[in-house]
């Protein structure tokens, strides 16, 4: 399990047998059981972004996924996904029933940095569920002191995470082990720092390696897709370090699963691949 001692400093390696899984479901579950997870994002220009992340939260497992974005996006939301309540939002002050109504909030993907994105971000903060940040949330969280509730998840791929720390991208390249771990501490969440060789830190210090993935990876949307697999796993129950160690993981092995056809791997590919992967580690009945 990732609480496995770690011998010093040395981060653990996540694999099959170092990763928690879910529990099996009964045979009485319901969606009510699986959680609510809400993806706030995807400003003119970026929508696709969150129906990335909220397809990938309904391909692993969350029992009810909505979105908020705006309100352009609503049609071309239903019609890719009908199983997802798509919620157009022209201010903050819409967001307040859905808000209410989720148990997971994912913020960031396409979000953007100008007002509405903003406002949107500031209404997410003030709520107190487990919370995934990526993307704009992060890019506006290095010049906005926003705090983050307890049990929540950051994703910064070094970019991100260099305009947090206000150092170059190279800087966290040449120790991300500090940097991630720095994060975890100042946010006092859980910080997955992406890219080849994703770590995942905790405030207390913990380490975590994932040493899978594959160079198909690097296109557009992957780090959104990662957004949903861990709201999902959160919706399910699992605290931020459980879940971003198995999402983590499940996330870079489905990578490596698509990866050997070659480039062109689209990020949309990886949701029905993850839920696979999923299945073989923790099935779904017992
Ligand atoms: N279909 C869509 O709607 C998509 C929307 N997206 C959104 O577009 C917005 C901009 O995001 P971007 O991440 O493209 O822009 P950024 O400018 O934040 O990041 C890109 C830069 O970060 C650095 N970087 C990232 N990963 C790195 C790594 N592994 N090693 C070294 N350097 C690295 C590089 O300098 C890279 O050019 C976000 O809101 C995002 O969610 C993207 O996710 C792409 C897909
Ligand atoms: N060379 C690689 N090896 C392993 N994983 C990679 C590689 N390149 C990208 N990834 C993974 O793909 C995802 C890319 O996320 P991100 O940079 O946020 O992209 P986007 O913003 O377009 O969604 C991250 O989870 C990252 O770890």
């Amino acid at each position: 399990m990732p609480q496995t001692k770690q011998p010093g400093n040395a981060p653990l390696r996540l694999d099959r047998e170092t990763v928690a899984g879910l529990p099996a479901r009964s045979a009485q579950a319901h969606k009510g059981d699986f959680g609510h997870v809400l993806v706030v994002g995807g400003d003119l220009g970026t929508g696709g972004a969150v129906l990335l992340s909220a397809e990938a939260a309904l391909r692993c497992g969350a029992g009810l996924v909505s979105v908020a974005t705006r309100p352009e996006h609503v049609a071309a939301g239903l019609a890719r996904l009908p199983e997802v309540m798509c919620l157009g939002v022209s201010s903050a002050n819409q967001l307040v029933s859905v808000l209410e109504r989720a148990s997971v909030l994912v913020v960031g993907p396409g979000l953007g940095q100008a007002a509405w994105g903003r406002s949107l971000l500031s209404a997410v903060a003030n709520a107190d569920q487990p919370q995934v940040w990526d993307a704009d949330a992060l890019n506006l969280l290095a010049r906005t002191p926003l705090a983050l509730p307890s049990g929540s998840i950051l994703t910064p791929h070094p970019g991100e995470a260099a305009r947090l720390l206000g150092i170059s991208t190279e800087a966290v390249q040449a120790d991300r082990p500090g940097a991630a771990r720095k994060l975890a501490r100042r946010y006092a969440s859980v910080c997955v720092l992406k890219g080849a060789g994703s770590l995942v830190a905790d405030p207390s210090g913990r380490l975590a390696l994932c040493e899978r993935g594959h160079p198909a990876m690097a296109g557009a949307g992957l780090g959104d897709v990662l957004t949903g697999v861990l709201g999902a796993l959160l919706a399910q129950g699992q605290d931020a370090w459980r879940a971003a160690c198995l999402g983590v993981w499940l996330h870079a092995c489905a990578g490596e699963r698509l990866g050997v056809e070659g480039r062109g791997l689209a990020a949309s590919d990886l949701a029905p691949v993850i839920r696979e992967l999923l299945e073989e580690h923790s099935a779904c009945q017992a």
